[in-house]
């Protein structure tokens, strides 16, 4: 297994002459949790999507990303076997992560794809040995008794719960996420949360994770990366982000980082979610 898991050298990316990304580069070990912080539109969509080649980089410059040790893309073009590489790589967004018509049982054993005969997966005739597999991997993230569900009945935090088990499925190395928390309440972010930073620290899976609230990234990675403007404006322990070095870096811009207040309680067994006191950043 190689020690960098992901490195990114000078990625620029525009949008109709627009820059979402100015020669971002960084570097992430192979087993690292990590989060991608940035207020809205500061490129960390952008930036991810770049690590699993659905975007490309801009012809003309020297961009490079390297995913464990491979070529995702080279100077806005593409790495010709980048399908196999994905297979390694598991992506959670937002939402829409699942087919909604489909049972989360087969949604979940879509991750054994790559490893099917063609005609198998046509088909979708997945053998007994990824059924177990996608069975145990709903038991993991505790959500097995919805297993024959339409995936369209779950809650969203139980979505994010199915799109984590299909990346255990996919037995991916590394996960993107995509602000995977950013549309459920604080105690489904929580507990989505909770099993990223499980399946990074037991299975040793490399996470990536982009945050639009710092308190996720206090709570659950060791290491931030902040973008702004598609720049890096901080690489470093998370717990050197103070809230007077967050104003510095965003300005107006900083409310948006940090949770509103949430009168709820979180249910019993779970600890409160971390909210990092809104006094300090005055
Ligand atoms: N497909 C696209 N076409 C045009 N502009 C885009 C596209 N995708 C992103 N952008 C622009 O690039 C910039 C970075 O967007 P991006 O979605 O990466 O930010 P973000 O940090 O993920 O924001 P959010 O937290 O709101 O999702 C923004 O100005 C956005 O409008």
């Amino acid at each position: 297994m190689p020690d960098l898991a992901i490195e990114v050298e000078s990625l620029h990316k525009r949008f109709g002459g627009q820059p979402a990304l100015r020669g971002v580069s960084l570097r992430v070990e192979a087993g690292e949790m990590v989060a991608l912080l940035g207020a809205s539109g500061s490129g960390k969509s952008t930036l991810l999507r770049h690590l699993n080649g659905l975007h490309r980089a801009d012809a003309g410059t020297t961009s490079t990303v390297r995913v464990l040790g491979r070529t995702v893309q080279q100077h806005g073009r593409l790495a010709r076997d980048i399908r196999r590489q994905r297979a390694e790589v598991a992506a959670i967004f937002q939402q829409f992560n699942l087919v909604d018509r489909l049972p989360v049982m087969t949604n979940v054993m879509a991750g054994a794809l790559h490893r099917l005969p063609l005609w198998r997966a046509l088909v979708r005739l997945f053998p007994q040995a990824e059924r177990e597999r996608a069975f145990d991997a709903l038991a993991r993230v505790g959500i097995e008794r919805c297993a024959w569900q339409r995936a369209s009945t779950l809650s969203g935090g139980q979505q994010q719960r199915a799109a984590i088990s299909r990346a255990l499925v996919q037995q991916a190395r590394v996960i993107l996420a995509d602000e995977p928390v950013a549309s459920l309440d604080p105690a489904s972010s929580q507990r989505v949360m909770e099993l990223l930073a499980e399946v990074n620290r037991e299975l040793g899976v490399t996470v990536l994770v982009s945050l639009h609230q710092v308190e996720h990234a206090f709570a659950f990675c060791p290491r931030t990366i902040a973008l702004r403007a598609g720049e890096v404006v901080f690489d470093g322990p998370t717990h050197e982000l103070s809230p007077a070095r967050l104003r510095a870096l965003y300005g107006t811009q900083t409310d948006e980082l940090f949770a509103k207040p949430d009168a709820s309680p979180a249910p019993e067994g779970r600890p409160e979610p971390f909210v990092f006191p809104q006094a300090q950043l005055a």
